[in-house]
């Protein structure tokens, strides 16, 4: 675990260009911020390269495509390619709505993307592994999450983060576990989004190391939210997110490492 890729991060303050969705959109952008990138948000194609040439890395969000959007994904996920900006892929829903699936699909052909990062039910559905997907949440399935995400890695080529209790990261091969969290992320919409965009974060600091930049993102926002967590006494989900941003931009290396339940292997 590189627990110096935090202050590379604050010193580079990199830019990560997001197509996000409208439900989460200002979350995405404080808590990139506060770990200490720099969000940029765009829906015009005209300026979708200068958008590119200035991000260390895109971040495309499914959440609520439109007929335009995902002509702008495809777009912007090519000119990534092109300038060779990490792109990560939040295939929102895509277990649970066919037409995502076939969006999915369409990008993960055209677009070579670097990170997909999901919970269960977005990760089986991308590793074409029978599971009950539910709306945005992970649903429930008697498939092994390694197992899944492996099969996603090596199915779509690329890194792949199943989020949730544990996040499992793996290129198909190599699988790291972070263990850490809180129940309470759940109670928050946009926690995977938020956590998305910190992926990108990291992997534009070091695009040539994405099991490094994905591991050090995970441990990052899983890590911020228990340690935000065990200093409150009861449930309060809006708080929770008040507080996880809040304290983004104060963690500290030592403290992550120091709450860190983290194991890797093959
Ligand atoms: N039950 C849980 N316990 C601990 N951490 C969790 C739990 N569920 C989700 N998380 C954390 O919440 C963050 C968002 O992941 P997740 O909830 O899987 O994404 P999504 O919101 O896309 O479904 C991750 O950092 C993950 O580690
Ligand atoms: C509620 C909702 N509807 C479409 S996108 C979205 C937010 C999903 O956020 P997350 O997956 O991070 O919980
Ligand atoms: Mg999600």
């Amino acid at each position: 675990m590189d627990l110096s890729l935090l202050a590379t991060l604050r010193a580079k303050n990199p830019i990560v260009f997001n197509i996000a969705n409208f439900v989460t959109v200002q979350d995405v952008a404080n808590s990139l911020n506060s770990i200490g990138a720099s969000p940029i948000m765009s829906a015009e194609p005209q300026e979708a390269e200068a958008m590119v040439q200035i991000a260390g890395a895109v971040c495309l969000n499914m959440g609520t495509l439109t007929t335009a959007q995902v002509t702008q994904m495809q777009a912007v996920g090519q000119l990534a390619n092109l300038h060779h900006k990490p792109v990560i892929l939040d295939p929102v829903a895509v277990g649970a709505i066919p037409y995502r699936q076939q969006v999915a699909q369409d990008l993960l052909q055209t677009v070579k993307v670097d990170i997909i990062r999901g919970n269960a039910g977005e990760i089986a559905a991308l590793a074409g592994i029978d599971w009950q997907a539910r709306g945005i949440d992970a649903g429930s399935g008697q498939a092994d999450l390694v197992q899944i995400a492996q099969a996603c890695a090596v199915k779509q080529r690329c890194v792949v983060i199943l989020s949730g209790p544990t996040d499992v990261i793996t290129d198909g091969q190599q699988v790291i576990q972070v263990k850490n969290g809180t129940p309470l992320f759940q109670l928050h919409v946009g926690s995977g989004d938020m956590l998305s965009a910190m992926v990108a974060a990291f992997a534009a600091i070091c695009p040539d190391q994405l099991l490094a930049a994905a591991q050090m993102a995970c441990l990052t926002f899983a890590g911020t939210g228990e340690l935000v967590a065990s200093q409150m006494t009861a449930n309060r989900p809006a708080t929770f997110a008040i507080e996880l941003i809040d304290k983004l931009s104060l963690v500290t290396a030592e403290e992550l490492e120091n709450v860190s339940r983290v194991s890797s292997g093959k």
